[in-house]
């Protein structure tokens, strides 16, 4: 790396920036926010919004550098700190800093979404290699796992990850991966980081532990400071929060790991764009007011919905069966939520007779959505799959935005109300609650 470009950045703005990072790079001019480990560290609230910029002019808004190519200053003196866009940006490495920051990370790699995530962490496996996932799975990562068990030679355990001791049972020194979900997407399994991430590292310390952390968001969750060795998530969710961009997220904390993921993202070119870097810069400025405001949202909702029968899976709610284990490792109970009506043709209906809640795949969006996973997200994990993982069809996920929590609450009952089959039975406040068991048999 050239010092050319800090150097004379930091003579521009006409004072001292120190250009070193944590493992003694010389950063470029422009990103260099504060780290986790680079001094004062204030609450994480605070973190979320706060980016120190070297720009020359002072900009408070972290400027697009909207250029595929940067000039070097000679032909033979190597590349500057910057030469192709593929290979790193200015606004890209500001955010990936300024993650790297608020995941507790050593470092933050940002792709072009989730799944590319996903895809650049299994390009570490090799044919042979072991895989340890759970059996309640977001169905686009189920997908990929399948293609690289079929194509790639990767042998793929999907055990009920919720039992850290299913996990004991088949870990080996073939385990490479293991990779984790909590809450699961869409089941809301709760899974226990701590005990899986040491009884794995016992057998294999060189099996490397990921886990995706979509549905709580750096907000709620830091699975690195829980044993894990890399935390991805899809930032198209919270990080951004407005569905209008699609990003992926990887944080590690050590440095070779670090350097082999990025060299998967320079060799097959899925690095963030910089308008994309620009956007998610932005809206993780407001993670933390959108999330408080959508878990409160979604804990109402939630009581409301258990309050009237329904069999509902939050961990927000007392009757969570991993309550307890929830919170022992997260600071928030999120903002999605399933729950079941007893029958495929009901759900339909309500979902289809709500007129706030969107229908839509996704969540951490600030509007709210409602879904029927089976037919919609999970769609991609076919029916015998989802049978023998106890995936209800009758299935509805809600994901929780910042409306008016009374506006989403008065919507859904008048789309459960809708429901022919429901009509009369469900009303706010009657003691004669509606019962999907029930509903079987009048069906
Ligand atoms: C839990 C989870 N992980 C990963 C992804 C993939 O993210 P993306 O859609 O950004 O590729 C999704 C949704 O798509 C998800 O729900
Ligand atoms: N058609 C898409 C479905 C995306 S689902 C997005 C999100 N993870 C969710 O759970 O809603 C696909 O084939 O991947």
């Amino acid at each position: 790396m050239s010092d050319g470009p800090s150097k004379s950045k930091a003579a521009a703005v006409g004072k001292v920036v120190t250009s070193h990072d944590i493992d003694g790079h010389d950063l470029p001019p422009s990103p260099a926010p504060s780290t986790p480990r680079n001094g004062r560290k204030y609450a994480l609230m605070t973190e979320l919004v706060y980016t120190e910029s070297t720009d020359q002019y002072n900009a408070s808004s972290v400027p697009i550098y909207q250029s595929a190519t940067f000039k070097q200053e000679s032909a033979t003196g190597g590349a500057g700190e910057y030469d192709y866009t593929r290979s790193g940006n200015p606004t890209r490495t500001h955010l990936e800093r300024h993650l790297a920051k608020i995941m507790n990370a050593n470092r933050a790699l940002v792709v072009s979404s989730g799944m590319g995530a996903l895809d650049v962490i299994t390009r570490l496996l090799r044919p042979g290699d072991e895989v340890i996932t759970g059996d309640d799975l977001y169905g686009g990562t189920h997908r990929l796992l399948k293609y690289l068990s079929t194509h790639g030679g990767i042998v793929v355990h999907h055990v009920d990850t919720t039992n850290p001791e299913t996990v004991r049972a088949v870990v080996s020194n073939k385990t490479t991966m293991v990779l984790l979900e909590t809450p699961t997407n869409p089941l809301i399994k709760v899974v226990d980081i701590p005990s899986i991430a040491s009884i794995v590292h016992a057998a294999n310390p060189a099996a490397v532990v990921a886990v995706d952390n979509t549905m709580l968001s750096p907000m709620l969750l830091n699975p690195l400071d829980l044993g894990a060795d890399i935390v991805y998530e899809s930032g198209t969710k919270y990080l951004s929060g407005h569905h209008d961009l699609m990003a992926g997220v990887i944080a590690i904390n050590d440095s070779a790991l670090g350097e082999k993921l990025f060299f998967t993202i320079n060799a097959s070119g899925c690095g963030l764009s910089p308008f994309d870097s620009w956007l998610l810069l932005r809206g993780i400025k407001t993670l933390g007011v959108r999330m408080e405001r959508q878990q409160a949202n979604a804990q109402r909702i939630a009581e409301f919905l258990e309050s009237h029968g329904f069999k509902v899976r939050f961990p927000g709610l007392k009757s969570h069966p991993q309550y307890d284990l929830h919170w022992s490792m997260a600071r928030g109970a999120g903002a999605v939520l399933s729950f079941e009506t007893g029958d495929v043709l009901v759900s339909e209906r309500i979902v289809e007779s709500a007129k706030l809640w969107a229908i839509s795949v996704s969540f951490g969006c600030v509007n709210s959505l409602i879904s029927m996973p089976c037919r919609m997200s999970h769609a991609s994990i076919d029916a015998k799959t989802r049978a023998e993982r106890n995936m209800p069809e009758d299935i509805i996920r809600l994901c929780v935005g910042i409306e008016d929590p009374d506006d989403l609450i008065d919507d859904l009952s008048r789309a459960v109300s809708l429901s022919p089959t429901i009509f009369g039975r469900f009303s706010n406040g009657n003691k004669n609650r509606w019962n999907p068991r029930k509903l079987t048999c009048v069906l």
